[in-house]
C-alpha cells in the first residue's frame, strides 16, 4: 500500500514508487501501428483492457484470439499482458459469452451504442436485444464495459452521457444487480455521483485528458481538433468532479487512458475523428494531476490497485518509480505509415518513469 514513505522529496528530485499500474481502457488498433501502440502501452503498464472496436470488430472468441496473437507478435515488454474484450452487437448470443469466458483470454464485453463513437456502427441498437447476453455475463462473472452515451439526434452532445445514465444505465443496473459494470471514460459530475451511489459491482474509468482539460481547451481561441474525443470534454465543473473522484482513492474509480490514435490528417479535417493519444506519457500525466491536487499518495490506488481489485485480478508485485524531471514531448510520432499528434505535443511533461 502507498503511504507517504513512498514519496521521496530530496534536493535532487522528487520520486514516487508505486505498484506496476494497469490501463483498464486502451485502443491499440491493428496492422502496422500495433508495434508502436504496443511499445508505448507495455513500457510500464502490466495489463491493458484492449478495446475491440476494430474494423471489423472483435465479436467472438476466435477473433479475440487472433487479435491477441497479433498484439503478442508486436513484441510487448515481458511484463505485459493484454486483456481481450468482446464487442457486443445485436447478434451476440449467450453462447458467445460462454465461449469467450472459456477462452481464458477475454476478460470483459463492451457495449457500444450503435453510432455513439469511433467504429461503433456494428454496435447495439437496443439493449433489450441483449437480455440473454447480460444474464450470461452476470452468471459467468464477466464485466460489462459501457460507452455511456445515447445517440438520438435531438439529444445535445454535452448531455448524452447524463441521458444515458438516466434512461439506460439506471434500469440496467437495477435489472442485473450482480452484473459487474464499468462506465468507461466518465466525463460528468452526474456520472461520478451515479457510480458512487451504486453498489460495489459498478465502477468507472477516468482518462487523463478528462482530468487535464475541459471544453475551453478545445474551443477557446480556435477549434483544436486534438482535444476532440468522445464523450466530448465538458465544462470545468465536471472536470473538477472527475479530479476529485480520481484523486480521492475511492475504489470505484480507476485508470483507463482511452488512448486512441488517429492519423493527424484524420483529426485535422473538416470532419475530424474523435480520440486522443496519451499512451506515450499516461502515468506521467496522471502524476501531474495528482501532484497538483496534493494527492500523489492516492495515485497508486487509482492506477495500480482499484482496477485490479474490481476485475478480481492480483495487484502486481512489481514496482515502478516516477521521477519529477521535465521532458519535451515530440510534436508528432510516426505510427506505421501515419503521423500521430500526441497529448502535450511539443510541450513539457513534468514527470518521467525511471528505467
Ligand atoms: N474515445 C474516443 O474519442 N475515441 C475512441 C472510441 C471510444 O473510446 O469511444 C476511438 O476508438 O477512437
Ligand atoms: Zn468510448
Ligand atoms: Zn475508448
Amino acid at each position: 500500500m502507498t503511504n507517504e514513505s513512498n514519496i521521496s522529496n530530496n534536493t535532487l528530485s522528487k520520486t514516487l514508487t508505486i505498484a506496476r499500474p494497469d490501463d483498464w481502457h486502451v485502443h491499440l488498433r491493428d496492422g502496422a501501428v500495433l508495434k508502436n501502440t504496443v511499445a508505448d502501452i507495455s513500457r510500464y503498464f502490466g495489463r491493458a483492457i484492449v478495446m475491440p472496436n476494430l474494423v471489423p470488430p472483435v465479436t467472438d472468441a476466435a477473433l479475440a484470439e487472433s487479435y491477441y496473437q497479433r498484439i503478442m507478435a508486436a513484441a510487448p515488454s515481458a511484463h505485459f499482458k493484454p486483456l481481450m474484450v468482446l464487442y457486443l452487437t445485436d447478434n451476440t448470443s449467450a453462447q458467445d459469452i460462454i465461449e469467450a469466458k472459456e477462452s481464458g483470454i477475454v476478460y470483459a464485453a463492451k457495449l457500444y451504442p450503435a453510432g455513439a463513437t469511433t467504429n461503433s456502427s456494428s454496435g447495439v441498437t437496443d439493449v433489450a436485444n441483449l437480455t440473454d447476453v447480460f444474464a450470461a455475463m452476470q452468471s459467468v462473472g464477466m464485466p460489462l464495459l459501457i460507452h455511456g452515451e445515447v445517440t438520438a439526434a435531438d439529444i445535445d452532445i454535452f448531455d448524452r452521457e447524463q441521458v444515458f445514465i438516466d434512461t439506460i444505465l439506471q434500469p440496467l443496473v437495477a435489472n442485473y444487480p450482480n452484473l459487474k459494470i464499468v462506465l468507461e471514460h466518465i466525463t460528468t459530475k452526474n456520472a461520478v455521483d451515479f457510480v458512487k451511489a451504486a453498489g460495489d459491482n459498478v465502477g468507472a474509468t477516468i482518462t487523463v485528458h478528462h482530468l487535464l482539460f475541459n471544453r475551453n481547451h478545445m474551443l477557446v481561441g480556435g477549434i483544436r481538433p486534438h482535444y476532440f474525443c468522445l464523450p466530448i470534454l465538458k465544462r470545468n465543473t465536471h472536470q473538477q468532479a472527475l479530479i476529485e473522484a480520481a484523486t480521492s482513492g475511492d475504489k470505484k474509480f480507476f485508470l483507463g487512458t482511452d488512448s486512441a490514435p488517429h492519423a493527424q490528417h484524420a483529426k485535422e479535417s473538416a470532419c475530424g475523428c474523435a480520440g486522443v493519444y496519451s499512451a506515450h506519457a499516461a502515468i506521467e500525466l496522471y502524476a501531474e494531476v495528482f501532484e497538483q491536487e496534493n494527492a500523489l499518495d492516492k495515485l497508486e490506488a487509482f492506477a495500480s490497485l482499484n482496477g485490479a481489485n474490481f476485475y478480481q485480478l492480483p495487484v502486481s508485485t512489481d514496482k515502478i518509480t516516477l521521477v519529477k524531471k521535465a521532458w519535451l514531448v515530440p510534436a508528432t510520432m510516426t505510427f506505421g505509415d501515419d503521423v500521430v499528434v500526441p497529448v502535450r505535443a511539443d510541450e513539457d511533461i513534468l514527470w518521467q518513469v525511471e528505467g
